[in-house]
């Protein structure tokens, strides 16, 4: 392969068995969600793993309450944004609530859909043993599948709201079993999501795939954040994120001064504007 001067070569792209081969030599990976290209671009130049256009997207792009209205097009939309800017990162796409919970064909054809219309690299979907069978279809199909155990936002309805799961013995066994049923079906890896740390280092230790925790300690093999709490955007975070940056701070003060020289006068200047 040429290289073209002024233009660096393609990185190698992230496929699915290097997150196993991370988690055997004991690499930590990072993933981030990214719902549009220009965010993705930055997550990607700057070495993010995986880049998850979550169903986060609901209350974290359109403004919904929850994930739960979200569609499978707004997700195509996205995924499609995403796949088109990154270069390196493994792009995964959710499958939204109501798209894929009623049988194994259910969620084969919305995979599907985000793998052709939109370029996904692989998709997750929430649930233990109850979606085995539709992580087997769809792995055993070419789709490959990350898992979401632990606090699953779609399920928040039956779940009692946002809390933590698997505190107590029995509900540690039982999470464990659904990660092990998990890794059975074919997923390549699985999110743990607000687990208590002790818990999901026993998953990650006992998995040969890799754990990647939001809210689940720091011994999962990597860690996953919704982006505008990692770079400070959100209005409000969970208390398990951490603000990296103070983008709100940093937006406001552009807009702010921008406001202010449009009033005064002071932009546009000579040098942004066109002689005859
Ligand atoms: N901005 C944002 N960050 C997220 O991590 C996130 C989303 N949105 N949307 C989709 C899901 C929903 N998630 C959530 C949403 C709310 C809480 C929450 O209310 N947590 C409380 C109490 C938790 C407890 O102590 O049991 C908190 O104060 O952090 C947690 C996770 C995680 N995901
Ligand atoms: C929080 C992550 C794991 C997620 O599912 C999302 O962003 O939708
Ligand atoms: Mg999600």
């Amino acid at each position: 392969m040429s290289e073209v001067p002024g233009h660096s070569p393609a990185p190698r792209r992230v496929r699915v068995h290097h997150l196993r081969e991370a988690k055997e030599r004991g690499e930590r990976l990072t993933m981030l969600t990214a719902y549009d290209a220009p965010t993705a671009q930055v997550f990607d130049e700057a070495g993010t793993d995986v880049l998850l256009v979550g169903d986060s997207l609901g209350d974290n792009f359109y403004g919904y309450s929850t994930t739960v209205p979200v569609t499978v097009d707004q997700m195509i939309h996205h995924t499609r944004a995403v796949t088109g800017a990154v270069r390196r990162a493994l792009v995964v796409a959710d499958l939204p609530f109501g798209s894929y919970e009623a049988s194994p064909v259910h969620a084969h054809a919305t995979a599907v859909r985000l793998m052709k219309e939109a370029g996904a690299h692989a998709v997750k979907f929430e649930g233990g043993r109850r979606v085995a069978p539709h992580v087997e279809l769809l792995t055993g199909s070419g789709i490959p599948v990350m898992g979401h155990l632990g606090f699953t936002p779609q399920s928040e309805n039956v779940l009692g709201g946002k809390r933590v799961q698997g505190r107590g013995q029995e509900a540690a066994e039982h999470l464990t079993e659904d990660a092990l049923a998990l890794q059975e079906a074919g997923a390549f890896a699985v999110v743990l999501e607000m687990v208590p740390a002790p818990l999901a280092a026993q998953v990650t230790e006992v998995l040969t795939v890799p754990t990647i925790g939001i809210g689940a300690g720091a011994q999962c093999d990597g860690q996953v954040l919704v982006w505008p709490d990692m770079a400070g955007l959100s209005d409000w975070s969970p208390r398990f994120a951490k603000a990296f940056g103070d983008l709100r701070g940093a937006l406001g003060a552009a807009v702010t001064a921008y406001n202010a020289e449009v009033r005064s006068g002071a932009f546009p200047a000579d040098e942004h504007s066109f002689d005859n």
